[in-house]
């Protein structure tokens, strides 16, 4: 899959260290920063990716800050995408059996690179469960980001 990858000056030392184990998983990888500490804000980066992922130019978006929180906030405001805040690996297959999320958020300061690699690649490997419930839920969570683009 082709993945971009952001995360703001809180998160891009886990960024750095996922980089390497997602090429090696056979995903193509696209790096939009940040690249340093110098403080930056999470929602540019957050967009950056996310625009990436909803106009197709990228399968999904994987997104670090501190918390994963601010970004995952960010994320979830762009049409089309469904952003996840992960921290455990139950979480991140249910995520994408149930809710069928194209962005995934973590942050750096909450857990380490061991955890995040078992994370992201149970992410990147579970498929939507396509089952008709789960369909009919996303339905309705699309139909309340239709209405609230109507009336913001
Ligand atoms: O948005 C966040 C908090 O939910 C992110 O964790 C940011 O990375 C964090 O706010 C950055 O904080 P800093 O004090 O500017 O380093």
């Amino acid at each position: 899959m082709k993945i971009a990858i952001g995360a703001d000056h809180a998160g891009y030392r886990l960024k750095a260290e996922l980089l390497e184990f997602i090429r090696s998983l056979g995903h193509e990888l696209e790096d939009f920063g940040a690249h340093g500490p110098e403080s930056v804000d999470y929602p540019d980066f957050a967009s950056a990716v996310c625009n990436q992922v909803v106009s197709g130019k990228a399968d999904r978006g994987i997104l670090i800050c501190g918390t994963g929180i601010g970004m995952s906030i960010a994320a979830n405001k762009v049409p089309g995408i469904r952003c996840a805040l992960v921290h455990d690996v139950f979480s991140a297959k249910a995520t994408r059996e149930h809710n069928d999320t194209n962005v995934l958020a973590m942050g750096e300061r909450v857990i380490g690179p061991g955890l995040a690699q078992e994370i992201v690649g149970t992410w990147l490997a579970t498929e939507f469960s396509q089952g008709e419930r789960h369909k009919n839920r996303i339905g309705k969570v699309c139909a309340l980001e239709a209405q609230s683009n109507l009336h913001p």
